[in-house]
């Protein structure tokens, strides 16, 4: 489906600087913006050129906030029309979909996402979906290096980066952050068709800090919007998925009451037919694509069936169950085994007790890998969730 993404603060941009780094070309993203106060953190996008980045909010003077959300709330109130207007230039009408993608611990962008989902919804029939961070529980503790609360704590000393040997960039103290994320995800639930946390701390390993792990964790993030929001839009004239996704199945899936719903995805390289039947091709002149073993075909649905929904998720998913679910299968077409996907389909069922599965696929002509992407809405309260809400109740 065509989506509108839209980041926020410092997290936010840097999402949308990403999924604009490694998919500016592909259909599904039909449009992307980033907006922040902070002049800074916006200098530091690549991708993104000055017509896709926005600063708001002259009150900050061209800072970030530090974690005030209340004066966040206040520019976002005061902004958002100018924001929606921002947004023009990449044509929001032809957007199937909104997603706005923020740092739930921020003030920023924290700030500004309620306002600007109630914006979006005022000017467009699409639903506005959010993407947002939950915080780390180590961003609220006090810093152990007696500097005091307010100061930056690295962590460790000499954390590298998860993308390579530099100095991790430090993870700053938010005594507030908890707090900020448990009220704007009420905000969001208010106003949006449905919220996808992503749970930072459950994606860090042992001893690593969030500034250390961000570039991988982003990446994780990226991946996963766009194994969502691309399933089922293969560039025009490649191939026909039997199963046809849009954007309708994705809103029913997910529902319309601001929900929590999970991403899961998996991927597992396989040999791409056209490889091994090139010599042959030639020889015959057959465009028939070589057969894949019907066997490796299932097991490799299976696995990523299984990994998608066991696996990691964006967040936890107790007990698995979930009201209503999405799977999406890809890969080269001739690896899409239908049978394996119906049986995925059943054992999927059966693993999260929902009434309602919707399923299609997404097929990758020249593709080398099989992969699942599996959405899970109305599921209990993940404990992470819970934890962040008790900071406010
Ligand atoms: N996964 C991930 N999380 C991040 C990243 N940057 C920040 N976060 C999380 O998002 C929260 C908000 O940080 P930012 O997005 O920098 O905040 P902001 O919206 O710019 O708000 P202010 O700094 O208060 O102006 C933090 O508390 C972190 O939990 C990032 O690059 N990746």
């Amino acid at each position: 489906m065509r989506v509108h993404v839209i980041g926020l603060g410092g997290a936010g941009g840097r999402i949308a600087d990403r999924l604009a780094a490694e998919h500016d070309p592909d259909p599904f993203l039909a449009g992307v913006n980033a907006f922040d106060t902070d002049t800074d953190a916006l200098g530091t996008l690549d991708a993104l050129g000055e017509e896709r980045r926005y600063r708001f909010g002259d009150a900050a003077g061209g800072d970030g906030l530090g974690g005030d959300l209340h004066a966040g709330r206040r520019l976002g109130d005061a902004h958002a029309s100018e924001l929606g207007r921002a947004m023009d230039d990449q044509r929001p009408s032809l957007a199937e979909a909104f997603l706005i993608v923020v740092g739930l611990g921020g003030g920023a962008g924290a700030g500004a996402a309620p306002a600007l989902a109630e914006e979006l919804s005022r000017l467009y029939d699409a639903p506005v979906y959010a993407f947002g961070f939950l915080p780390t529980p180590s961003e609220t503790e006090e810093p152990d290096d007696g500097d005091g609360p307010g100061s930056a704590s690295a962590g460790p000393s000499g954390a590298a980066t998860s993308s390579g040997n530099e100095p991790a960039p430090p993870t700053p103290h938010r005594p507030l952050a908890e707090r900020n994320a448990a009220r704007t995800l009420d905000a969001l639930s208010d106003r949006c068709a449905a919220v996808f946390p992503f749970d930072n701390a459950a994606w860090l390993r042992p001893g690593e800090t969030l500034g250390g792990a961000r570039d991988r964790l982003n990446g994780v993030a990226a991946e996963r919007i766009a194994a969502l929001f691309g399933a089922g839009e293969t560039p025009d004239g490649t191939a026909t998925p039997q199963q046809v996704l849009d954007a309708s199945d994705v809103a029913r899936a997910v529902g319309s009451d601001g929900e929590i719903a999970a991403i899961g995805h998996a991927t597992q390289q396989v040999e791409s037919p056209d490889e091994g039947s090139r010599f042959g091709l030639g020889l015959f002149g057959s465009s028939e694509p070589a057969e894949v073993d019907a066997s490796a075909a299932v097991s490799a649905i299976e696995t990523v069936i299984r990994k998608a929904t066991r696996g990691k998720n964006t967040i936890e998913v107790p007990e698995g169950r979930a009201d209503r679910t999405l799977l999406v299968v890809g890969g080269p077409p001739a690896w899409l085994n239908r049978e394996a996907i119906a049986d995925g389909r059943r054992w999927l069922a059966e693993e999260t007790g929902s009434d309602a599965i919707l399923s299609g696929d997404a097929p990758v002509p020249d593709g080398d890998a099989v992969s699942a992407v599996v959405i899970r809405s109305g599921v209990d309260e993940p404990d992470r969730i819970r934890e962040l809400r008790e900071t406010i109740a």
